[in-house]
């Protein structure tokens, strides 16, 4: 995906930040219909952090995910946008080509016998060894999703962002999903941005937790591992208006 920084119309000075951010949106709006859903939003995603956005359904996640992934070219109002030059989307659905089989959809926009090696690489870091040859088809919800995973690593991404990509899996599969997302990280160490709907998938996975609300990003949340995440769990719920008569 090439690099993109959208000047959408003129745009105050962005405020001084001690490095330069993978991600950085500066008064970034998007209406639908003449309804406004994300509402000049600010937001810095530095190099390498683990964030995740959480918000009710309709909140815009997913409307902002696809404006940082470079997919919404009617993003209006006045703001900037800058992102990095490699990006790959993770969707909830794994999107498979399935008159393809498994190794050739991980290679798919790639080339060369570098690519091959690194696609079977990116398989087995996945737990797919031995599946290259599958169809789509022969693959469970878990493994497609691994396997889109492994189709995201392969292009070595700057920035991954992730689009509820286990809200169809089973509890389980999800666990060993979370297990194996947070190692990817650590090994790779892109900047990820998550949409989630989970408050503990969010607290389990990510550094720092977002809540989308009425068009702007409304709590920030950095994850101190030493805080019990039991507490940034209650706030978090509470910042999404769960209060503990409605669970
Ligand atoms: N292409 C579109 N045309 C019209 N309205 C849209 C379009 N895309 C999104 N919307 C509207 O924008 C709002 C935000 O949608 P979005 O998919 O970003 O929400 P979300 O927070 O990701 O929701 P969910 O958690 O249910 O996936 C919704 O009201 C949706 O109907």
């Amino acid at each position: 995906m090439a690099p993109h920084t959208q000047q959408l119309t003129t745009a105050p000075a962005a405020a001084a930040v001690p490095a330069v951010p993978a991600v950085q949106l500066r008064g970034l709006t998007r209406s639908f219909n003449g309804r406004t859903v994300l509402d000049h939003v600010d937001l810095d995603l530095p190099v390498g952090q683990f964030t995740a956005l959480l918000g009710h359904s309709g909140s815009g996640k997913s409307t902002l995910l696809r404006a940082i992934a470079g997919l919404d070219h009617e993003v209006v109002g006045s703001g900037q946008l800058t992102a990095p030059e490699r990006v790959s989307v993770v969707f909830q659905d794994s999107r498979l080509l399935p008159w393809r089989r498994v190794l050739d959809n991980v290679l798919l926009g790639t080339d060369g016998k570098e690519a091959a090696a690194k696609g079977r690489e990116a398989l087995a870091e996945v737990g797919l060894a031995g599946r290259e040859r599958a169809w789509p088809n022969e693959l469970s919800g878990g493994e497609a999703q691994r396997a889109a995973l492994a189709r995201s690593l392969v292009r070595e991404p700057e920035l991954l962002l992730a689009d509820e990509p286990f809200g169809a899996l089973d509890a389980l599969t999800r666990i060993r999903m979370h297990v194996l997302l947070r190692e990817l990280w650590e090994r790779h160490r892109p900047s990820v941005l998550l949409v989630t709907h989970d408050v503990d998938e969010a607290i389990v996975l990510a550094d720092r937790v977002l809540v989308l609300e009425e068009g702007r990003i409304g709590l920030d949340l950095v994850i101190d591992p030493e805080v019990p995440r039991a507490e940034y769990r209650e706030r978090l719920l509470a910042a999404l208006g769960v209060t503990s008569d409605s669970r």
